[in-house]
């Protein structure tokens, strides 16, 4: 489900008329979160915006994932129209530094929220010398169900290039938008758990190949040059990746485990989400 809602306010300022461009500052960061709260149980969750639609900056528009049993995502399906909801945030997650040259990600289900907030700020809010320097972003989405990308009239494992238009899902829009609009930068690949197509040890491999033109600009590699993302729910994570750590009260990143741990991956920085 994709819901829209009004820019938060800070607490002593208000939107000025005519800044639309409410979340510059987020987008041009890299991934970032909002906490929705529910006004009678006092409960709080974590949301992640998708990019935004191009006539209305200023508006937060979330994918929500209904989870069984799941209380605010529960209660955010049962929200009407102009129904009303406490937002706490923006809080900044990972950021993208200078001389990115190469992304994976690998996300499951919602987990393609901060994939999307990565490629919009790389393509979109980056300026970038020549065309060649833009950022190779290769995304890997498996999905449990078909049914939860709206697409009926293919099966398999298949890039947005043979994806009918009449596809409805909102996520699938801002793709196919962004691949329209950086041709060749974006590649995406989906896989649905009940149709026995997953992602697996080859095409993480082949994401991670990289093309002449990439090795030729890859002079000035830093450690963040080219960084893996694993995003998804947590068993998704521990799959691919291996567990994160608790430590000194807080969530750290642990060890590189998992599918990818066994295959020794070096030159790339790996980051759990
Ligand atoms: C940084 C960040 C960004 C996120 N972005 C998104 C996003 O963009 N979209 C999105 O959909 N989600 C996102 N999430 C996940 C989101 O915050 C919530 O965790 C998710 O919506 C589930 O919340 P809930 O209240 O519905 O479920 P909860 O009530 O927290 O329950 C979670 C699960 O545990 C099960 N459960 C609950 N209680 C019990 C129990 N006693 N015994 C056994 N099982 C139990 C429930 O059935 C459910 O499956 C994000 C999380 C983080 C940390």
């Amino acid at each position: 489900m994709l819901i829209t809602a009004p820019p938060i306010r800070s607490r002593v300022g208000s939107l000025l008329e005519n800044d639309t461009d409410y979340y510059k500052e987020q987008w041009g960061f890299g991934t970032w979160s909002v906490e929705i709260k529910q006004p009678q149980l006092q409960i709080s969750r974590e949301y992640t915006p998708l990019p935004p639609n191009a006539g209305s900056p200023e508006k937060l528009r979330l994918y929500i994932r209904k989870e069984k049993g799941g209380e605010m995502s529960n209660y955010l399906w049962g929200l009407k129209e102009k129904g009303k909801l406490g937002l706490r945030g923006p809080k900044l997650g990972f950021e993208l530094k200078e001389g990115i040259t190469d992304v994976v990600f690998l996300a499951g289900g919602t987990g393609i929220a901060p994939a999307l907030q990565v490629a919009y700020t790389l393509l979109e809010r980056r300026k970038y010398e020549m065309d060649q320097s833009r950022p190779k972003i290769r995304i890997l989405w498996a999905n449990r169900e078909r049914e939860e990308l709206h697409d009926e009239n293919h099966t398999g494992i298949s890039t947005t290039s043979n994806i009918s238009h009449k596809i409805q899902n909102p996520v699938v829009k801002i793709i196919t938008e962004l691949q329209q609009k950086h041709p060749g930068c974006l590649k995406v690949m989906y896989l649905v758990d009940e149709e026995g197509t997953m992602i697996n040890q080859k095409l993480i491999s082949s994401a991670m190949k990289r093309d002449e033109k990439t090795i030729q600009r890859d002079t000035n590699t830093s450690m963040y040059s080219k960084l893996l993302f694993v995003s998804g729910p947590e068993g998704f994570v521990n799959h691919f990746a291996g567990p994160k750590k608790w430590q000194g009260g807080g969530e750290q990143q642990g060890g590189v485990g998992g599918i990818l741990g066994n295959m020794g991956i070096t030159g790339w920085k790996v980051w759990k989400l």
